[in-house]
């Protein structure tokens, strides 16, 4: 498990993030979700090691540690691929890093380039590929971390709907054969109902968790169904109410 307790951060002199409390299941697909500006970011922030927590402490398995840098792989938003490297290139990144066989690695990467479809494009550079292909060889990168924790902040906001539904299938993947547990930011709804095994609606800043909600286990899901609309609404009228405050 997870556990992060009463961590807390400022930014001159104001609370972004206090006392925040969060315990997710290892093996689990974890989705937040709350108003611009609460400090998701932040949060990723102080679980990647980028800035430090002034207070609180972090738990994986069971034993304390300064930050996730070592146990998370973390994707953001942009693709960040290093445009002057080829898509398998970037994907070898972590290999750089790594003390492993560079055979095991460059067949797990041509085993994922076929995986995401990305098969025939190993030598492109990423401006000669669509937005979506950058986004998956970022994905196949964050794997090759073979990391345990995936720290997911909206990935996918950057492409269009039929794009994002074909990597949303991706990203269940993740969990189901990669045995990952993933921790992602988005502002979707139906994105977070898709995907999470529980949804965590979060309040304005500082940020705390003002709903928890654990969804069926069946995967992959009719949103249309009566279920789903009426947690739908109940998300939407939490984040209204927080965004008014
Ligand atoms: N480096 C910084 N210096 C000062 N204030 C900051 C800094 N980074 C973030 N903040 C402030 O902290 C608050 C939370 O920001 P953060 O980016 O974590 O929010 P967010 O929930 O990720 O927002 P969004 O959904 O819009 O991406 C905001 O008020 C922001 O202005």
């Amino acid at each position: 498990m997870l556990r992060l307790s009463h961590l807390g951060k400022k930014y001159n002199g104001l609370p972004v993030i206090d006392q925040f409390d969060l315990d997710i299941e290892k093996g689990s697909f974890s989705v937040l979700i709350g108003p611009s500006g609460c400090g998701k970011s932040t949060l990723f922030d102080l679980l990647t090691g980028t800035i430090e927590r002034e207070y609180g402490t972090m738990e994986w398995i069971g034993e304390a540690v300064p930050h996730l840098g070592q146990i998370a792989a973390y994707m953001q938003q942009k693709d960040l691929l290093l445009p002057w490297l080829s898509l398998m290139q970037n994907a070898m990144l972590p290999q750089v890093f790594s003390k492993e066989k560079h055979l095991r690695k460059n067949k797990k990467a041509k085993g994922l380039f076929e995986r995401f479809g990305l098969n025939g494009f190993e030598d492109y550079l990423p401006g000669a590929v669509s937005g979506g292909m950058k986004q998956r060889c970022a994905l196949i990168r964050t794997l090759m971390f073979e990391r345990e924790i995936v720290l997911l902040d909206e990935p996918l906001s950057a492409l269009d709907a039929i794009t994002r539904r074909s990597l949303q299938s991706l990203l269940l993947s993740l969990q189901k054969d990669f045995k990952k547990t993933v921790l992602m930011i988005t502002h979707d709804i139906d994105e977070a109902l898709y995907l999470a095994d529980t949804v965590l609606v979060l309040t304005q800043a500082p940020m705390k968790i003002r709903d928890r909600i654990t969804l069926p286990s069946e995967k992959p899901r009719n949103l249309d169904s009566s279920e789903y609309i009426a947690i739908k609404k109940r998300i939407l009228s939490e984040l209204e109410e927080e965004m008014q405050l």
